[in-house]
């Protein structure tokens, strides 16, 4: 059934969106009405949109106070529904040119289950003509620009499964930030976009963020010892102040929330008996550099991903991580610079 909600019934969930969080996440509105990005080189503060005719006053100083914006009904559902069938071919295995250079990854607790049952996570579909779509979508670069600028790349693309939780509560994605596994910088250069490809609450597990916390500094990561063990590359904050006030973020299919990449945040246990999917990419200006992790909180996740690498390659293979980023980048908008 067609069930794309046009953009009357889109104001009506923005405003129960905000009428339902505003309270929660303190937007801070003062009695200057010129938008963040006007206000550029007033302060000191980091600016976090760049200038840009689509986001409101209201929407670039929410994003500025708290590092996310969710922006409702914003990808059709007829192209979720795309999304949907080439995630179930993929996990099908029957042609192996659909999956090429992806990385599929197995939920810790499911791992003899077949097909979409036991898979967790698609990564890197960036030569996946429907998944990548997602990714090169108008409805989403309009929005990206505002935090990357005109010069936009996909780095990192991902669609999630969260399965029903099979009692040891590895469903759960540890509190992190999406700058761990990144080595390109500036980080308000980055941002990522998630969509919800059906309901998510919290009861299947829905995005669980810490309003503010992008005005921190990267934290160290590693995995949690959790007593049902944890998924592969789910690393998670160790100093983590468990009192800092969460947002639930509850979302209808297609609706979609951009965040910074050092905004903290995970996702709950999937209390449900169905696979709680979500679609995402991280977009960086193509104007970032790559930087050097070595002797930093990165370089435990840089040797992971070298050694999986060599894994697929080779034990000989000299493999360098910002080869990789290089290789699996791709422009969306404007020109390829630096990255
Ligand atoms: O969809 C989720 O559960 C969160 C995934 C996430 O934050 C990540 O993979 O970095
Ligand atoms: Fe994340």
């Amino acid at each position: 059934m067609e069930s794309d909600t046009g953009p009357s019934e889109a104001l009506r969930r923005l405003n129960v969106f905000n009428r339902h969080f505003a309270p929660l996440i303190q937007q801070q509105v003062s009695s200057d009405s010129s938008s963040p990005s006007l206000q550029a080189g007033l302060s000191n503060e980091i600016q976090y949109v760049v200038k840009n005719s689509i986001l409101t006053a209201e929407q670039e100083r929410s994003y500025q106070e708290n590092g996310f914006l969710v922006i409702p009904n914003l990808v059709p559902h007829h192209k979720i529904d795309a999304y949907k069938e080439e995630f179930e071919l993929i996990c099908e295995g029957k042609n192996r040119q659909r999956s090429a250079g992806m990385t599929i990854m197995k939920d810790v607790a499911l791992k003899t289950l077949s097909g979409e049952r036991a898979i967790n996570k698609l990564q890197d579909f960036q030569d996946n003509e429907v998944l990548f779509s997602y990714c090169s979508s108008p409805e989403l670069l309009q929005y990206v620009e505002c935090f990357t600028g005109p010069d936009a790349m996909a780095m990192h693309t991902m669609l999630i499964n969260k399965p029903p939780d099979p009692g040891s509560k590895t469903s759960r994605h540890p509190m992190h930030q999406d700058l761990h596994y990144f080595p390109f910088r500036p980080a308000k250069s980055i941002v990522c976009s998630w969509t919800a490809m059906e309901k998510v609450h919290r009861q299947n597990g829905c995005l669980v963020v810490i309003p503010g916390s992008h005005k921190g500094q990267l934290m160290r990561h590693d995995y949690p010892k959790w007593e049902g063990g944890v998924n592969k590359m789910y690393h998670g904050i160790m100093d983590f102040d468990a009192s800092a006030p969460r947002v639930h973020l509850e979302m209808e299919k297609g609706d979609t929330v951009f965040f910074h990449p050092l905004l903290l945040h995970g996702s709950g246990t999937n209390k449900t008996s169905g696979f709680r999917k979500a679609i995402s990419c991280h977009y960086a200006s193509s104007n970032c550099h790559y930087i050097d992790v070595a002797g930093t909180t990165q370089a435990n996740m840089a040797n992971e991903i070298t050694d999986v690498a060599k894994r697929k390659l080779g034990e000989d293979v000299e493999v360098n991580i910002k080869d990789i980023w290089y290789m699996k980048g791709r422009l969306v908008k404007g020109e390829r610079i630096t990255l």
